[in-house]
């Protein structure tokens, strides 16, 4: 008796939940909250205006948060859930009918060959080696010298660089990957010297066989949380940012993050003994016993930007260095998008809607996986919560097939309540997007397993784990939702033909 009354009252419930939910999607989607019009709101520094933008902002997060969660929970499908860790218990699968009434649309249109049942049943990791696989295994390799033929006694590191193809930075399957993952987390150090380019402490390690990586130590801790007043050029990196973000990738089906592991350095033995004299003499013992250095350059190299271990040991990331020029030259391209890196200037794209048809027009600008693979980086980047991709760097010599290299992705994940909708500008603006990119994100969003389970389980393998707080595992999957419904948005006003691109990575 109790039980059918509780499974009354959860009908009557999960009714309103879906009710409530239409009204408020009709809501949004009556042109008046149209999402698209907020960059130009924002130039015109109308407070009024900017105010309701806030407010949308916050209608937003709470049409997700409160009334769509859960779905499947409450219909006990998930039930066998429980005995599993404690991101499935936690974790809510997000349901938007929004995104609900796009796939319907596209599960009736036989030629565009999706079916949810089918991605359920499809693993994401079949998914992945499926979309896009042939492509990646047909594109061509970084020019090689004739005699730099391939050996099964090479390190991993060499093998990585000689795989490395235009499509994808390496193959999941390839064992070398989780070899040279473990060479970088767990081999002796034998040279470094502090890296010249880019704004942030960074040391290029080199190991005995040959190895080299960028190594980025933690800055703060995991709950630290970007401030609120702070410009995104103001925040610092994290290396688990950098972590979690080859693994984000990974899950996607990418492959366009050089693998990078998290590592305990001793900051004695693994660090000052290899240092060269300017860097050791930053070396000093904090008042409350610490290990700290502040490294050698010109200018945020000072004690107030110092990095402290823990006694004497430092967490931090290393990424896996790339081929050395000639053959691994790179073209670093100007992002469209790129921010105006200033407190009182916006960019182009903020000020005007208009900006990606002039873009997609102008094809001096771009070969033809520019476009699609830069929509790609900002939804991987929205997910993250990266707003500093000002550059895309591809190789020089794959030039026009070349995806590219998502090196610098530490700052992401500083926010776990706020999703930062700028960042999707070139979907939200061109309202296109890489058709294995939607199924890919169509899966994550039909499940089983949502993304954050599937970045805990990936990241189980970190020796730095728990890498991300328990915040940004609710935030990844809502972000995904976020994504699937601004496609749904873009539905609105374009045509299917126009929105996703089908080609063949
Ligand atoms: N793994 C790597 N292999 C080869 N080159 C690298 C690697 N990592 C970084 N670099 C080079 O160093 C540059 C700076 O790196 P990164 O962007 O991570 O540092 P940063 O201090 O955050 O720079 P910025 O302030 O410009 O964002 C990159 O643009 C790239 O050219
Ligand atoms: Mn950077």
């Amino acid at each position: 008796m109790m039980k059918l009354r509780a499974r009354v009252i959860g009908a009557v419930v999960l009714g309103v939940t879906v009710l409530v939910t239409w009204i408020l999607y009709e809501e949004l989607s009556s042109g008046r909250t149209d999402i698209r019009h907020h960059h130009s709101i924002e130039g015109s520094m109308d407070y009024n205006v900017l105010y309701g933008h806030q407010k949308l902002q916050h209608q937003l997060q709470q049409v997700d948060l409160k009334s769509i969660r859960d779905i499947r929970n409450t219909m006990d499908i998930n039930s066998n859930s429980q005995e599993k860790d404690y991101v499935t218990k936690n974790s809510t699968v997000l349901f938007d009918i929004a995104v609900e009434r796009l796939l319907d649309r596209l599960e009736l249109l036989t030629s565009f060959g999706l079916s949810r049942d089918l991605l359920r049943q499809t693993s994401m990791v079949i998914l992945t080696r499926q979309l896009g696989g042939i492509a990646r295994k047909r594109s061509r390799r970084l020019p090689w010298p004739q005699n730099y033929g391939s050996d099964t006694s090479w390190t991993n590191y060499r093998k990585f660089h000689h795989n490395a193809r235009a499509a994808a930075l390496y193959d999941p399957d390839d064992p070398a990957i989780d070899g040279l993952l473990n060479d970088m987390a767990t081999k002796p150090f034998k040279y470094l010297e502090m890296m010249e380019k880019g704004t942030e402490l960074k040391l290029l390690i080199q190991y005995f066989d040959g190895t080299k990586a960028v190594f980025k130590p933690m800055r703060w801790p995991r709950d630290h949380e970007t401030l609120p007043n702070h410009f995104y050029f103001n925040d610092y990196e994290r290396h688990n940012a950098e972590i979690a973000a080859f693994h984000l990738d990974r899950i996607f089906g990418f492959y366009r993050v050089p693998p990078v592991t998290g590592r305990f350095v001793n900051m004695t033995s693994e660090i000052f003994m290899l240092a060269g004299k300017a860097l050791k003499k930053t070396f000093y013992v904090s008042p409350i016993g610490n290990l700290c250095f502040f490294g050698e350059c010109s200018y945020y190299c000072d004690s107030r930007h110092s990095f402290c271990g823990v006694g004497d040991v430092i967490e931090g990331s290393l990424m896996t260095w790339l081929p050395e020029p000639p053959v691994g030259d790179r073209d670093r391209w100007r992002s469209p998008y790129r921010r105006s890196y200033s407190k009182f200037r916006k960019a182009e794209w903020e000020v005007d809607d208009t900006y990606c048809e002039g873009l997609l027009l102008d094809d001096q600008l771009l070969y033809e996986r520019f476009m699609p693979d830069l929509i790609d980086a900002h939804i991987f980047d929205f997910i993250t919560g990266n707003m500093d991709r000002h550059h895309i760097e591809v190789f020089l010599h794959l030039r026009n097939d070349s995806c590219p290299i998502h090196m610098d992705n530490g700052r992401g994940f500083g926010k776990t309540k706020v999703d930062e909708f700028s960042i999707l500008a070139p979907l939200i603006q061109c309202c296109r997007i890489r058709k294995s990119t939607f199924l890919k994100l169509t899966k994550l969003y039909v499940g089983p397993e949502p993304l954050s389970e599937l970045l805990d389980e990936s990241l189980r393998n970190d020796p730095l784990y728990p890498i991300l707080t328990s915040g940004f595992y609710d935030a990844v999957d809502r972000r995904v939702l976020h994504v699937l419904r601004t496609v749904a948005r873009c539905l609105t006003n374009h045509s299917i033909k126009d929105v996703f691109i089908d080609d063949p990575f």
